[in-house]
């Protein structure tokens, strides 16, 4: 659905985006990640139609960027942080109004419209000035447009920055069902890690390149290691035992933290332990431990 090769984007003297290439297959979850500055939203302008690169070769849905922009921008659909509904307007005219900017018939924007609104259950709002809704319910509407003219491709960019756990669940549940029911490939940036973990596969940025890409278990595999907290009857024995047995353990207060090399190391270690253990817990290695990882190990 998106083939980038070696796009290069310069705004005067700031490389801001530095050959990078990638792929997003069609149907996938694509999470798009970087620090503040890392090129992510130049790259997404650039994929959007809105900016010119400065060189390389994109492709979108089989069209060439530059040569072919109008059929791209029928195949793509945008939501950005920000909204760029019109307060004034109801919903029902905002969605439409930004319909007929596609060359739809009045049937097939009728039908999308109705699409749109069972989709993200607007019935209710439907004709209330969108200045007067919720964040959550912005967000809904704002996605809403995006779909009007039923994309095959949506770009999400920080679709959830500034929204309650509860409203950023929704959102999500809406992504997954769009993906999964309607067969819409998505491409998104998040500075939440545990949004990203639900992501078919990842790209990483870093001052311009792509450091890292790959499925979350790619990623984890790579960067972060499972470990082990255990929780003794007695610490000075426990510490003893873990001596005995040559482990290379950190102590935290009255924890002892074990790396594992895989999970069900923690299961033998359990049952040899078990005459010294009070408790114990795994702790898997996170998106956010990869995200730091290789954020520290650019920065060394
Ligand atoms: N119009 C511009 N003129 C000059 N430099 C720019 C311009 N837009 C972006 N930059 C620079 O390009 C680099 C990449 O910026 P970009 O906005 O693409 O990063 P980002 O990963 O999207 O960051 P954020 O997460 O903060 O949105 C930064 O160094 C930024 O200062």
């Amino acid at each position: 659905m998106i083939e980038v090769k070696n796009l290069v984007k310069h705004y005067g003297k700031v490389q801001a985006v530095n050959d990078i290439s990638f792929h997003v297959r069609e149907g996938e979850l694509f999470a798009f990640l970087g620090t503040n500055g890392a090129g992510k939203s130049t790259t997404i302008e650039i994929l959007c139609t809105f900016l010119k690169k400065t060189s390389g070769t994109v492709k979108i849905a089989g069209h060439t960027l530059e040569k072919d922009n109008a059929a791209i921008r029928d195949n793509i659909g945008i939501v950005f942080q920000s909204s760029l509904l019109d307060e004034r307007l109801t919903v029902y005219e905002n969605i439409i109004t930004r319909g007929k900017l596609y060359t739809l018939t009045n049937q097939q924007l009728t039908e999308n419209y109705e699409f749109v609104k069972r989709f993200l259950s607007l019935a209710e709002i439907e004709k209330r000035p969108y200045k007067k809704l919720s964040g959550g319910q912005k967000r809904r509407v704002d996605i809403a447009r995006a779909l009007i003219h039923k994309p095959r491709l949506l770009f999400l960019d920080e679709p959830t920055t500034g929204l309650d756990p509860q409203t950023r669940a929704f959102v999500w549940s809406i992504v997954r069902r769009l993906q999964k029911e309607e067969g819409i490939t998505v491409f998104f940036t998040t500075h939440y890690m545990e949004e990203a973990a639900v992501a078919d596969r990842i790209a990483i940025m870093r001052k311009g390149k792509i450091v890292a890409e790959g499925t979350v278990q790619e990623l984890k595999a790579q960067y972060t290691s499972d470990y082990m907290l255990l929780y003794f009857k007695n610490t000075t024995q426990g510490e003893q035992w873990l001596t005995a047995q040559g482990y290379d353990f950190t102590r935290l207060g009255e924890t002892y933290r074990l790396p594992l090399n895989h999970t069900l190391e923690a299961t033998a270690i359990a049952l040899a332990a078990e005459a010294y253990l009070h408790s114990y817990e795994v702790i898997k290695g996170t998106m956010e431990d990869v995200f730091l990882h290789i954020n520290e190990e650019a920065i060394t």
